[in-house]
Order: C-alpha cells, then sequence, then structure tokens
C-alpha cells in the first residue's frame, strides 16, 4: 500500500539512525535560520529519543535562533524522570543547545484542562510552522499523547479545530497528560516519526493500511497529505 508523502528511512541499528537523523535536523533547521532567522523544533519525550537528544544538542548551530517544543506532557513536576520536559532539559539542552529557547508544556495551572490553555497561549511565542517535528509511537499506535481509547482522542484529531494543545486522560496511559493537537502537529514542515525495535515496527505497519485512527491514532499522521513524513526506524 504505497503512502506517497511518507519515505522510510531503515538503519542497522540504532547509533547509526542516531548519527543519521541528528544530521538531517541540524541541515533542515541551519536551513530555516539561513531563511526566515529562526526556527523551531518539536520533540516528543519517552524511551526513545535520548541518545537523539544527546547527539543533536552537539550539532554546530547558531542555538540561540533555535526554539524547542514538545509534542506531549505528562501531568507531572518538571523535576520528575517521567516529565517529557526533564529528558529534554536534562539531555538536548545541555552543551552548545543550552543557548536554545525552550517552551514547555506543564505550568502551573491546577488541572490540565486549565493547562492546556495555558499551553495554547505558550505555544503562540514559536515560530511558525514549525520546522521540524520529531514524533515517537507506542506500541498501541499512540503518537505525542493522543491515545486510542481516551475519550480526548476525536477533539485531539479534529482536523478543523485551532492548532493547540489539549487534555488527555487516558486509562492506558500513566499519568495525565497534555498533547499538541492534529491541527498542531500538521502546522509543519516536515514530521518525522522516530521507531525502534520489531514490536513498533510492526504497529507502524498495520497503522499504513487505511483503516480508523480510533484504533492507531498515529495513522492520522501517516494518512494526511499535508506535511511529508519520514519514518526512522532502527532494530
Ligand atoms: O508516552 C509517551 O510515549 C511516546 C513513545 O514513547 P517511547 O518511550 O515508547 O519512546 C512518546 O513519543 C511520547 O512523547 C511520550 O509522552
Amino acid at each position: 500500500m504505497p503512502l506517497h508523502w511518507v519515505h522510510e528511512h531503515h538503519f542497522p541499528d540504532s547509533p547509526t539512525l542516531v548519527h543519521a537523523l541528528s544530521g538531517e535536523i541540524k541541515v533542515d533547521l541551519e536551513e530555516a535560520i539561513g531563511e526566515r532567522g529562526a526556527c523551531s523544533l518539536v520533540v516528543s519525550g519517552g524511551r526513545t529519543p535520548r541518545a537523539l537528544f544527546e547527539q543533536l544538542r552537539t550539532e554546530a548551530l547558531d542555538w540561540t535562533k533555535v526554539w524547542i517544543a514538545l509534542a506531549d506532557e505528562r501531568w507531572v513536576e518538571t523535576t520528575s524522570p517521567d516529565s517529557n520536559e526533564y529528558l529534554v532539559r536534562e539531555t538536548l539542552l545541555q552543551d552548545l543547545a543550552a543557548a536554545a529557547h525552550f517552551i514547555g508544556l506543564k505550568n502551573p495551572a491546577p488541572k490540565p484542562e486549565a493547562g492546556a490553555e495555558w499551553a495554547s497561549r505558550a505555544l503562540t511565542r514559536v515560530p511558525r510552522p514549525f520546522d521540524v517535528v520529531v514524533l515517537g509511537m507506542g506500541e498501541d499506535g499512540h503518537t505525542a499523547s493522543l491515545f486510542p481509547g481516551s475519550l480526548a482522542l476525536a477533539r485531539g484529531l479534529d482536523p478543523a479545530a485551532v492548532p493547540g494543545c489539549i487534555a488527555v486522560n487516558a486509562l492506558t496511559a500513566p499519568h495525565a497528560r497534555l498533547s499538541l493537537n492534529l491541527s498542531a502537529l500538521l502546522d509543519s514542515r516536515r514530521i518525522i516519526l522516530y521507531i525502534e525495535g520489531e514490536a513498533k515496527r510492526h504497529v507502524y505497519l498495520r497503522a499504513r493500511v487505511p483503516g480508523t485512527v480510533a484504533e492507531y491514532p498515529v495513522r492520522a499522521i501517516l494518512h494526511q497529505r499535508t506535511v511529508p513524513v519520514d519514518v526512522f526506524w532502527a532494530p
């Protein structure tokens, strides 16, 4: 089943992928700075991108012109090891990349619902369209924090929604979440879906087949035709 908007890049191992992907992101951001004077990078959390962040932070870029934001966040303190902001601060916003501007999603609002409004406002500071959005995917087909079975999914995937952030409570996900909605994720020039391991490869292959987004929310990314998607995979 060809998806003309999606290009797959397979690598023999994770370090080779990380090296190649970091280099590509660097080139994209450098070109964006050259053309528009600033650039934006949206990243995901979880376990997968740690090595990528550690490589990316060493890239020679004018990081003062780079805006970094999150595709999603867990509603936990940013000092928690479960926080995506914590991951980004520990692994990406170091060395040369410490000079980048970072807009996190967790905020002082008492609840995620109010927090989503706060985060949507904060995100308006990040240059749009986002130059590069790096998404991950769970073995249940969720991407960002758009989880199958969550009550917020239909709202999150509504193509007519104002680009922004939504609150997510999913029975299958640890912690309440904030997530960029589909409209915000697609307000971008390039999406990279970065996945590792055979289990995720099989989920990806199933999601490539047309079907319901409620089953595999990542389908909403793979089957749209607005933004080019590159899938980076290593065993
Ligand atoms: O919960 C999340 O899961 C996905 C995938 O994470 P991984 O640990 O399987 O790599 C991630 O993309 C998302 O940002 C995160 O909040």
